[in-house]
């Protein structure tokens, strides 16, 4: 497989395939929101769009990063957010890198939003669709946030051989900025068990898959077929 590593402000033309990662916090937050029952996960423009979108739609579920905010429902902590019942909503999610890497890529024929936790069932996707050139888009801090790529090299190397140990790449999104900023309370809208939820390699069993829906970008899970299926 043909990968290649670009930041959001890199990206000149659409991908045809691309993975954007974010460990830190947003799509360990979309995978758990899924987990919690959401149906799907609006990626918002901007804080007003997703404020806008919660007041055509009061049953959506408004998230955003950083501190909580007057119209918003939850922020942007898996920690806080397992243990909300999202059984059958509509989550609007507007974070600072992560739906903002997505956003950038909607044109692609293909956007998978992908993190550690979802790690395995992302590569196998991109192996099942054999996809032989894909864009990984690192999204924080202009593309050298260190969780970031170390997640975006670990799913590039299980996609092309399955025996990559992860230990290495966990290890590095461990001693990132970012997991420091979030541990020392840097960071607001945060529960001590973020880092530890963000390293958690493989949680979920499910892919998240980005597509335009009448023009809102909008994330769902996506079933990968086991190896024991024959995938
Ligand atoms: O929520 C996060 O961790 C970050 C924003 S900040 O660095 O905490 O302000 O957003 P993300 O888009 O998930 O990287
Ligand atoms: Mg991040």
């Amino acid at each position: 497989m043909n990968a290649r590593f670009l930041g959001i402000a890199e990206l000149v033309e659409a991908p045809s395939v691309a993975v954007v990662v974010d460990v830190m916090r947003a799509f360990t937050v979309a995978a758990w929101a899924f987990a919690q029952g959401a149906e799907k996960i609006v990626l918002a423009e901007s804080l007003d769009e997703a404020l806008a979108l919660k007041a055509r739609h009061p049953d959506w579920v408004a998230l955003k990063d950083g501190p909580s905010a007057p119209g918003f429902d939850a922020v942007n902590s898996p920690g806080l957010l397992r243990f909300v019942d999202l059984g059958g909503r509509t989550v609007v999610q507007k974070t600072t890198a992560g739906t903002v890497g997505a956003l950038a890529v909607k044109e692609a024929s293909l956007v998978l939003c992908a993190s550690f936790v979802v790690a395995e069932a992302t590569a196998r996707l991109l192996r099942a669709r054999e996809c032989d050139s894909v864009t990984f888009v690192v999204t924080g801090e202009d593309g050298r946030a260190d969780e970031d790529l170390a997640c975006a090299q670990y799913i590039a190397r299980r996609a092309a051989e399955a025996g990559t140990d992860a230990a290495q790449f966990l290890r590095r999104a461990g001693e990132s900025r970012a997991a420091s900023e979030l541990a020392e309370g840097v960071r607001q809208g945060v529960h001590p068990d973020d880092v530890a939820l963000c390293l958690e390699l493989d949680r979920f069993p499910f892919a998240m898959v980005a597509a335009l829906e009448d023009s809102l970008m909008v994330l769902r899970p996506c079933a990968v077929p086991s190896l024991n299926d024959g995938a």
